[in-house]
Formats: structure tokens, sequence, C-alpha cells
């Protein structure tokens, strides 16, 4: 592997990749103080996508730094160019270093000082309280160190706007919820993993059934959720129906995942999961530049100034 790969690799690609979708959408769905759908400037676009990469990215190269003892350990993680040693500590630290000090520079001077604040907590959120503390201490780890990872759709619609709106809340909402059944489908694959390298993670500390119990609590939990922004007039028919057909499916395979065919199946629900976030927010999007906007939500939000 050539260096250049080794250091994409440290920046987690596909995850922040769809990170990066989200928070794209995120501008996109903003809306005016009004509640008219804005089209974004190209300077945001450009400016707070950039920004909010880097600092993703920024903050999936500590986490190689911080968890390089654990990946060592781990069969899924052992690959990893730290844990091989193909990196030094000292360079992925420069890396992710440069990387986030960057991401700050583009955000507060071609963005706007909300989204790099915002974008600040959620580096240090997911790269210290999450990697350094969280998942080393409880198995709720991954559903408070969520709140970082929900964050990219915020982030995109204050680098559009300058401020926050419950709308984009929402969005965050969806995420956080989605989280938790996302990531224990993958740890009850890897529970010999996490358990060999002592990470509390929720099938390790509570066995897998009750992970699956807990699988099947939050897929319900989201398929509510996403109901939101149909019902605060965010959104229209068209994702309302692609929410409950996404939505369906995702129960069908927590339903599926108390029985399931073959040990591999807690891997397809997670790789459902990557799916059906990604066209969620398809839909979302779909559904707002192609409906034109409700005119009697159920309930309405006054933004926040
Ligand atoms: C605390 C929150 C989260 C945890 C603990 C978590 C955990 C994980 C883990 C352990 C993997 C496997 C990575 C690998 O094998 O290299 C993974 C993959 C993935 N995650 Fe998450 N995740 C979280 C949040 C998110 C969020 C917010 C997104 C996007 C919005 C996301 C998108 C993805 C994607 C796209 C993959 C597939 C990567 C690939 O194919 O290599 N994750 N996640
Ligand atoms: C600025 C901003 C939006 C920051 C969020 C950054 C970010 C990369 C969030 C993704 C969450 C994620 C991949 C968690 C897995 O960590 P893990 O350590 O449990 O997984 P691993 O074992 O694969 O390393």
């Amino acid at each position: 592997m050539n260096t250049f790969r080794q250091y994409l690799e440290l920046t987690k690609p596909r995850v922040v990749a769809l990170l990066v979708f989200c928070a794209v959408i995120g501008m996109f769905l903003a809306v005016d103080e009004n509640g008219q759908r804005l089209l974004p400037g190209w300077h945001a676009v450009v400016f707070g996508t950039l920004g909010i990469w880097l600092a993703s990215a920024s903050a999936a190269a500590y986490n190689h730094l911080i968890d390089q003892r654990i990946d060592r350990l781990m069969a899924r993680t052992s690959h990893r160019p730290l844990a091989t040693g193909q990196l030094t500590p000292m360079q992925v630290f420069v890396f992710a270093t440069t990387l986030g000090v960057v991401a700050m520079l583009v955000l507060v001077l071609l963005v706007n000082v909300l989204t790099a604040t915002l974008t600040f907590f959620s580096l240090i959120g997911y790269a210290v309280i999450y990697t350094a503390f969280l998942k080393r201490a409880t198995p709720q780890n991954i559903v408070i160190g969520g709140i970082a990872g929900a964050a990219p759709p915020v982030l995109g619609w204050t680098a559009v706007t300058g401020s926050l709106h419950p709308y984009a809340l929402q969005l965050l909402l969806i995420i956080f919820v989605w989280t938790p059944p996302h990531f224990w489908a993958l740890a009850i694959f890897r529970v010999d993993d996490y358990s060999r390298a002592q990470v509390p993670m929720l099938p390790v500390t509570h066995g897998v059934r009750y992970t699956r119990w807990h699988i099947f609590f939050y897929t319900v939990l989201l398929f509510l959720v996403t109901l939101l922004p149909f019902l605060t007039g965010m959104s229209g028919l068209i994702y309302l129906l692609g929410a409950v057909v996404l939505g369906g499916g995702f129960l069908w395979y927590a339903v599926r995942l108390f029985n399931p065919p073959d040990d591999f199946f807690a891997m397809k629900v997670f790789n459902y999961s990557i799916v059906y976030l990604m066209v969620l927010f398809a839909f979302l999007l779909a559904d707002h530049w192609l409906v034109e906007p409700m005119v009697h939500p159920a309930i309405r939000f006054d933004p926040v100034v």
C-alpha cells in the first residue's frame, strides 16, 4: 500500500462520504426565516462542504491515533496503518491536526462562526469524548457519542443560513436514533473482536439477545422519528412514502434478526442501515425540490433567530 492510501484510510473515507452527503443535503433543505425554500450560494456549498469534510476526516484520524491499541487487537481493524506500524503516531497526529486546523480556518474565514463552532464541538465530541472516554466506559458509548456523528445536516444547514432551525434538529434526531441499530448490528457480528479488545459494547456487556431487543426498540423509534419531517410540514408525501417503505424494510430486518437465517445476517442489517440513511436523505431532497411546500402542516415551528 502506498503512503497516500494509508493517509486516506486514516480519514475513514466511506463513513465520511456519507457524513458529507448528509451535510450537503442539509444545505439544500435549508429554508429562510419565512419558511421558504432557499437555493444555497455556491460559496457556502463549496467551502461548507470542504470544511465539514476536513473536520470529519480529522476526527477520524484522531480516532485512529487514540484507538491504536484496540485496533491492533481486533481482526476488523488490525490492518490499519497505525496498527501495522506503516505510519507512526507522530505522522498521524500531525496529519489529523493539520486537517483540523485547515477545516477550522476554512469554516471561520469562508463560512461562518456558528458552523465553525458546531463543527469544532462535533470533532471534539467524536475524537475525544466518544473515542477517548465513552467508548471505554459504557455500553451507551455509541448512543451518546452518536450526537457528533448526527451533526452534519445541522452543520450543512447553518453553513447556508448562519442560524439554527428546528427542522435541522429533526435531521440530527433522525441520524442520532439511526446510529444504535447501525452500529449494534455490526457489533453483534464482531462481538468476539470487541470482547478480545475489552471494549464494553452492548453485545459484550449484555449479550446478543439483549442487543437485538435494543436494535428493535431503536428501529421502532426511528420509524416514528422519521415521520416528524412530514408532521411538521418540512416534507411532503414523496418523503413520507420513502420513509415508510424504508422504515418498514428496516423493521423487517430488525425482527428477522431475532431469528437470523445465518451468522452473516447481522452484517446484512448493518449494510441495510447504510443504504437506508442514504436513500432516506435522498428522499428528503427530492421531496423538497420536486414538490411545492405544504400549506397546512400538522405542527408548525417558528424559526429560531
Ligand atoms: C457513534 C456513531 C457511530 C459508530 C460507533 C459507527 C460505527 C461504525 C463502524 C464500527 C463501522 C465499520 C467501519 C469499518 O469496518 O471500517 C461503520 C461503518 C460505516 N458507518 Fe458508522 N458509525 C457511527 C456513525 C455513523 C454515521 C453518523 C454515519 C453517516 C452518516 C456512518 C456511516 C457509516 C458508513 C457509510 C460505513 C461503511 C464504511 C465502509 O463500508 O467501509 N456511521 N460505522
Ligand atoms: C466534525 C464531525 C461531523 C465529526 C464526526 C466524525 C465521524 C468520523 C463520525 C463517524 C462515527 C464513527 C465512524 C464511529 C466509529 O468509531 P469507532 O472507533 O467505534 O469505530 P472503529 O472501530 O471502526 O474505529
